[in-house]
């Protein structure tokens, strides 16, 4: 069964590059379903209105609950005998990583993203789907966007592909950045020469023994030097292994 992926957002073109590259394919051979809604369908006033004023003040609007209440009624609802995780993408989530999205593609096969905008989405929303649906607050980082369109676009992305048969050769996935905690190794292609730059000569030795052990003492350094809390949590769980 293929990966159901449904959007909902005010800005549905915003989501267009899921039709593009690795997910278009994806999308074309079956491997991913993606559907994006306009939450605005499920308003009634002539203006189509998500958000009014806070209650208790302050800046900014608030997404009104009952558009997001009857729309994921409807979509949650849509898919006899399957049960989606909703999933919200929030400066104040659980952070989305490497295990995140392993963690999704390898136990979901339905996600409902809830995408908000303006200062977010009444917290009621929250209280009422977290009761009758497993969900997820998820963050990209420690930064802030203006809504969650652009985090459903890389997680969508993260997790997209991780699916079997999405990536050509699945190998590389094992060696890329956060596989296995540690960071890439550098990588080369040709010319072995360039501007005075040489490939490491190891990489020309065709001993692949000796390639893989530069390899991966490159991940170690390279893990050291730009990212030590990876180290740290790497070495825990080699020493615990
Ligand atoms: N994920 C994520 C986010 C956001 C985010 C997500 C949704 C909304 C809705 C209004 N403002 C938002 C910010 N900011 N920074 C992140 N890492």
């Amino acid at each position: 069964m293929p990966l159901r992926l449904d959007v909902v957002t005010i800005f549905p073109d915003y989501l267009a590059p899921l039709e593009l590259s690795l997910l278009g394919r994806a999308r074309r051979e079956g491997l991913l379903e993606v559907h994006v809604h306009d939450l605005r369908d499920w308003t009634h006033d002539r203006h189509r209105t998500v958000d009014d004023t806070p209650y208790g003040g302050g800046a900014g609007m608030v997404m009104r609950p009952e558009p997001w209440g009857e729309a994921l009624d409807e979509i949650c609802s849509s898919q006899p005998g399957r049960t989606p995780r909703i999933v919200v993408p929030g400066p104040g989530g659980e952070v989305f990583d490497q295990a995140t999205a392993s963690r999704l593609a390898e136990q979901e096969d339905w996600l409902v993203f809830a995408c908000g905008r303006y200062e977010g989405i009444d917290e009621r929303v929250y209280e009422e789907f977290s009761s009758r649906y497993p969900l997820s607050v998820l963050s990209l980082g420690d930064y802030v966007l203006n809504g969650g369109e652009v985090a459903v676009l890389a997680m969508t992305e993260a997790i997209a592909r991780l699916l079997p048969g999405m990536v050509g050769n699945e190998a590389s996935l094992a060696e890329e950045s956060h596989t296995g905690g540690l960071l890439e190794y550098p990588v080369y292609t040709k010319p072995a020469g360039w501007r005075g730059h040489e490939v490491p000569e190891v990489l020309l030795s065709g001993h692949h023994g000796r390639i893989e052990a530069w390899r991966h003492e490159q991940r170690l350094a390279r893990t050291e030097q730009r990212r030590p809390d990876l180290m740290e949590r790497y070495r825990t769980i080699s020493s615990s292994e």
